[in-house]
Order: structure tokens, then C-alpha cells, then sequence
């Protein structure tokens, strides 16, 4: 039976799946899984189509292995269960397409050298993608791989929201506002459109919390802002990154603390986020269940930084009709939710204790003005669906 692959390396998980294809060409989930907790204590755990647990392990904190040691034991297990899945195409999360790339393409060797080019703009996620992409094509050099771009939906912004207000050669040399995560929010805009259309063409933000975070404000389904910017370091507090800085905190670390490019790399997107502030994890499961001070600090941190940067893109998209929280934390984090929500209080926003708790589809009390929404996001169908109708356009 015909198959396609997805494979989405985040900065901390891998996820992946397998789609066999319906009568219509379209994807149909045969099996899935993932491997979290990459950085912590991984565990690949898989499913089948009908939900049946199908691999569950995990590796000791102290002895964890590392991204390519997992993707590895992954591939592994994938060519033992493949069964008599015939896979035609493997499509992949790029997390950087730069200004090139707007729209996925099927990879050659020549699209992995200008990827390659923009690893240093990525440095948690981009290496990890291109490494899967060229481990498949030694073992399968005929079988197409497609790159599905995370820059690709806020492409078309309006232009001031891509430029830093910097001398306009570095702007026209690619130094410019991309945006991330934008096939969960393509995935998003797409699911609302089906279950709330009213919503889906007005003024959303769309909330994508999870080991990176960001938020997209859109319109009719159309990014117009987005926090990050040049790298997934940008805009809000992450498990282990920033988020937004003074730029002169990174002048003084190099040149009054001396910390060299590459410490200040490190401290910024492996050393900081939650992790920094609460030195205890960047996993906001496992903050939410500490009673150390430093952690509640970190969540309130965290929440705060999440409301300041969600008031901004109100007036990006001149008010707000909806929002939607998706990805780990958004999709199971009641609190930070409510938090989020209170803090927007003045804007209109309310959120009903009982339907928020239980993690309902729309968590605003009824007949609210701004209809506030969970929507779990699903990167491997994007995935999926764009590897499809590339194969299909090419066939
Ligand atoms: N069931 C859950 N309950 C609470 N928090 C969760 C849950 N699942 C994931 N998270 C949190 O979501 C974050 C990871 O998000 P995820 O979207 O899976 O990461 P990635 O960015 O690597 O794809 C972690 O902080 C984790 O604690
Ligand atoms: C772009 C990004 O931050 O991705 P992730 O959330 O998967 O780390
Ligand atoms: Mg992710």
C-alpha cells in the first residue's frame, strides 16, 4: 500500500507519522508518534490507526542520547514497522527557508546547500532537519523528499512587519523578520476555517506554545505578524531561549563579561527561557508541578511576557475577534491559558473556568465577543499534505 512520511524535528521532540492515501489522493493516518523530551529524559512512545500503542520507550536522563543518535534508533524502528507500506515520499519540517523559499520543494543537492547556508539562523532545528533529509537520501537516493518551510506562511506579510529598524542594505541582504512555525499555523487557519468560518475570516491570534513559542496574528486566515523574527529565538519566553532582549545585554556579554559568539549562542538558546529562570527544567510540565519559588517565577514570567507580546499584535491586526492556543503547552495548560486571558481582560477577552479546565474546543464563556479556542495543531498532516500535492504536481 502507497505511503507518504512525515518527519518534524522540533527542539525537542521528533515527530513523525504515516499516511497511507484515501481514494482522492489525500492523506490517511496509518500510524504516528514521537520522541520527546530530547535535551531531558526522551521517550519514543507510537500509535497505530486505531490508537494501539505500538512502541513505548525511554532512555535515563543520565545516559540520554542525543538528536542523531535518536533520529538513527528511529529510522530503525520505522524500517522494522513498516510492514507493506511502499513509502513514495518523505516530507520534512525545514524549519528556515530564508527570502527563497515560499512554498515546500523537493530537495536536491543543490536546495540542501542553501539550506545548509541557513543553519546558523537555526542552530536547535535546522542541522537536525538537514541531517534526516540526507541520512534518507544515502539510504533511498531515488525517493523524493520534500522541505516544507516553517518561514513559508508569514512570506507575503506586509512589509513593515519584516523590517528591523536597521540600515536598509542589511534588510536587502536577508536580515529581515521571517517568522516561525508556520505550518502549525497554516494547519490552524485551516482547521478553523472548517469548524468556526466566521472566526477563521476575522482577526485571529493564534497561540503556538510548546518548546518554541510564538504567537500569529491573522487575518482572514493570512499571517500579518508574528513575534519571532530573524531566528526562532525572537519574541517570547521559550523552555530554553529568551525570547526578545535588549540587544545590549548581548554587547555587554561579549564585551564587559567576555563570553565569546558562540557562549552567548548557547546561553541564549540552550541556557535561558524557563530553564534559566527557574534553574530547575524547560519543561513547563515539570514546573507546574515544582513548589520552588523559582519556578512559579519562571511561569509567571513566561504568562506575562505571553500577554505583553499578545496586546501588541491586537493593534498589528486593529483588534481581536478570536484567539486559539495550540502546541504542548497551549493545548494542555489550563493556567497559562487562563493567565493569558485574564491579562486581556481590558481587550474583552473571558474564559470559562469549567470549559478551560477540561481543555474544551472553545474555552470563552457562550456568547462571548472574542471566541477563545483550543485547536491542537498537527504538523505531520501539513507535512503531508504538502509533500502530496507536490508528488501529485510532478507525477
Ligand atoms: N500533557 C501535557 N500537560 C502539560 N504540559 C505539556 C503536556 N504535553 C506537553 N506539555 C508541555 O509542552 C511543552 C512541549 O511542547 P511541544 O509542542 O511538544 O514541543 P516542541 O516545540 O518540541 O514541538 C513542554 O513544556 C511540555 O511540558
Ligand atoms: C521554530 C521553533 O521554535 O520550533 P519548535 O517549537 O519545534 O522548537
Ligand atoms: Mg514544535
Amino acid at each position: 500500500m502507497k505511503a507518504v512520511v512525515s518527519l518534524n524535528s522540533g527542539s525537542s521532540s521528533i515527530k513523525f507519522a504515516l499516511y497511507t492515501l484515501d481514494a482522492r489522493g489525500g492523506p490517511v493516518l496509518a500510524a504516528g508518534g514521537k520522541i520527546e523530551g530530547i535535551g531531558t529524559a526522551p521517550r519514543l512512545t507510537a500509535r497505530d490507526a486505531a490508537g494501539v500503542v505500538v512502541a513505548d520507550r525511554t532512555w535515563p536522563a543520565d545516559a540520554a542520547p542525543d538528536h542523531g543518535a535518536l533520529l538513527e534508533t528511529l529510522f530503525a524502528w520505522g524500517v522494522d514497522h513498516l510492514g507493506d507500506h511502499e513509502v513514495i515520499a518523505v516530507g520534512h519540517r525545514v524549519v528556515h527557508g530564508g527570502t527563497a523559499f515560499a512554498a515546500p520543494r523537493r530537495v536536491d543537492p543543490a536546495l540542501l546547500d542553501a539550506l545548509d547556508a541557513l543553519s546558523p539562523l537555526a542552530p536547535l532545528h535546522q542541522p537536525h532537519n538537514l541531517s534526516a533529509i540526507r541520512t534518507i537520501a544515502a539510504l533511498r537516493p531515488d525517493l523524493p523528499q520534500i522541505a516544507c518551510f516553517d518561514t513559508a506562511f508569514h512570506h507575503d506579510r506586509p512589509e513593515v512587519a519584516t523590517r528591523f529598524a536597521l540600515p536598509r542594505a542589511l534588510h536587502d541582504e536577508g536580515i529581515r523578520r521571517y517568522g516561525f512555525h508556520g505550518l502549525s499555523y497554516e494547519y490552524v487557519a485551516a482547521r478553523l476555517a472548517q469548524v468556526d468560518p466566521a472566526m477563521a475570516a476575522g482577526r485571529v491570534i493564534a497561540a503556538h506554545l510548546g518548546n518554541g513559542a510564538s504567537l500569529c496574528a491573522m487575518r482572514a486566515g493570512r499571517s500579518v505578524d508574528t513575534t519571532m523574527g530573524f531566528t526562532a529565538l525572537d519574541g517570547l519566553m521559550m523552555g530554553t531561549r529568551s525570547g526578545s532582549l535588549d540587544p545590549g545585554v548581548v554587547l555587554h556579554l561579549q564585551t564587559r563579561c567576555g563570553l565569546s559568539p558562540a557562549e552567548v549562542e548557547d546561553l541564549l538558546y540552550k541556557r535561558s527561557g524557563l530553564l534559566g529562570v527557574s534553574g530547575l527544567s524547560s519543561d513547563m510540565r515539570a514546573l507546574s508541578q515544582s513548589s520552588a519559588p523559582e519556578a512559579r517565577e519562571a511561569i509567571d514570567l513566561f504568562a506575562w511576557r505571553a500577554t505583553r507580546e499578545m496586546a501588541g499584535l491586537i493593534a498589528s491586526i486593529g483588534g481581536l475577534d478570536g484567539i486559539v492556543f495550540t502546541a504542548g503547552i497551549g493545548e494542555n495548560n489550563a493556567d497559562i491559558r487562563a493567565r493569558i486571558c485574564q491579562g486581556l481582560a481590558w481587550a474583552g477577552v473571558a474564559v470559562d473556568e469549567t470549559a478551560n479546565a477540561r481543555h474544551r474546543p472553545i474555552i470563552s464563556p457562550p456568547g462571548a465577543g472574542i471566541t477563545v479556542r483550543v485547536v491542537p495543531t498537527d504538523e505531520e498532516r501539513m507535512i503531508a499534505l504538502h509533500t502530496l500535492r507536490l508528488i501529485e504536481e510532478n507525477a
